[in-house]
C-alpha cells in the first residue's frame, strides 16, 4: 500500500518521495547538543493549565495511538514559554522502539530515550488546530522523554486502556484524564522552531522538550509494543520502531530556558 509509515518500504526515508517538507529547513526531530544549547534568560516559564474534563478518546491511528481532546474551550492550554498568545491541547501520543536502546526522536547528545511523549497544542489566533497545523506560528508541542526506570502509575491509567485498541482504527472512550500527571516535576525545556515528525512534515511546530524525563518500566514498555499497525484481521505487524530519526539542523538555534 502507498501508505506512510515506519516499514522498509514505506519508512521515514522514503516519506520525500510523497511530502516534499521532508527536505525543508525546519524539519523535526533534531539531536539536541546541550553544549550548544545557549540559555535565553527572556524565555518565560512554561505555563500549563489541563482539565481532565476535556480529555474524551484514545485511538489507535494506525502509526500510534493518541489520547484526543475536546479543543472547543480554553480550558486546556500552554501559553508562556517561548510561545505569544494561547495554545490549546488537541491530543497527546508516544514513539517507542523495539527494544528499550531505542524509540524516542528527539536525542540528546547522540542518545535516543526508549520512549517520547508529545503533547500537541494549536494557536488559538487560528479557528482551529486544521487552519493552524500549516502556519509558521501554529502548532506547538511538548516533548517529554521517558527512560527505564520505576513503574509509571499515571502513565498507567493509559496503558490499561490499550487493550481495547489493539489494531488501527480502534478507538475508545477516555474521559477524565489529567495530562498534567504525565509531566515531571521541573519544566526546564529546550526550544527550537522545527515541523511535524510525520508526514505531512509541516514545518509549523514550536518544539518545547523538557529536560527532566518522567518513568516508565520495562514491563510498561512491552505494554506499548503488544500495539498493531494494522488493522483487525490483517497480518499483524507489532506497532514498535514508530520514530523518525534526526534531521539536519540546518542553522537553528535550540534555545535553553535554564542555565
Ligand atoms: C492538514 O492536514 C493535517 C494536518 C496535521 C496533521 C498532523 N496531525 S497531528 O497533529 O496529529 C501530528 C502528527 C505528528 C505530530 S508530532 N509527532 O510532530 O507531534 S502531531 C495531519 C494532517
Ligand atoms: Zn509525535
Amino acid at each position: 500500500s502507498n501508505a506512510w509509515g515506519y516499514g522498509p518500504t514505506n519508512g521515514p526515508d522514503t516519506w520525500v518521495e510523497r511530502f516534499p517538507n521532508a527536505k525543508g529547513p525546519r524539519q523535526s526531530p533534531i539531536n539536541i547538543v546541550t553544549k550548544e544549547a545557549q540559555f535565553d534568560p527572556s524565555l518565560k516559564p512554561l505555563k500549563i493549565k489541563y482539565d481532565p474534563y476535556n480529555s474524551r478518546d484514545i485511538l489507535n491511528n494506525g502509526q500510534s495511538f493518541q489520547v484526543d481532546f475536546v479543543d472547543d474551550t480554553d480550558s486546556s492550554t500552554l501559553t508562556g514559554g517561548p510561545i505569544c498568545g494561547t495554545y490549546r491541547l488537541n491530543q497527546f501520543h508516544f514513539h517507542w522502539g523495539a527494544s528499550d536502546d531505542r524509540g524516542s526522536e528527539h536525542n540528546v547528545d547522540g542518545a535516543p530515550f526508549p520512549c517520547e511523549l508529545h503533547l500537541v497544542h494549536w494557536n488559538t489566533k487560528y479557528s482551529s488546530f486544521r487552519e493552524a497545523a500549516d502556519k509558521d506560528d501554529g502548532l506547538a508541542v511538548i516533548g517529554v522523554f521517558l527512560k527505564i526506570g520505576a513503574p509509571n502509575h499515571q502513565l498507567q491509567k493509559v496503558l490499561d486502556a490499550l487493550d481495547f485498541v489493539k489494531t488501527k482504527g480502534k478507538q475508545t472512550t477516555f474521559s477524565n484524564f489529567d495530562a498534567k500527571t504525565l509531566l515531571p516535576h521541573s519544566l526546564d525545556y529546550w526550544t527550537y522552531e522545527g515541523s511535524l515528525t510525520t508526514p505531512p512534515l509541516l514545518e509549523s511546530v514550536t518544539w518545547i522538550v523538557l529536560r527532566e524525563v518522567i518513568s516508565v518500566s520495562s514491563v510498561q514498555m512491552a505494554k506499548f509494543r503488544s500495539l498493531f499497525f494494522t488493522r483487525e484481521g490483517e497480518p499483524q505487524i507489532s506497532m514498535v520502531d514508530n520514530y523518525r530519526p534526526p534531521q539536519l539542523l540546518q542553522g537553528r538555534q535550540v534555545r535553553a530556558s535554564f542555565q
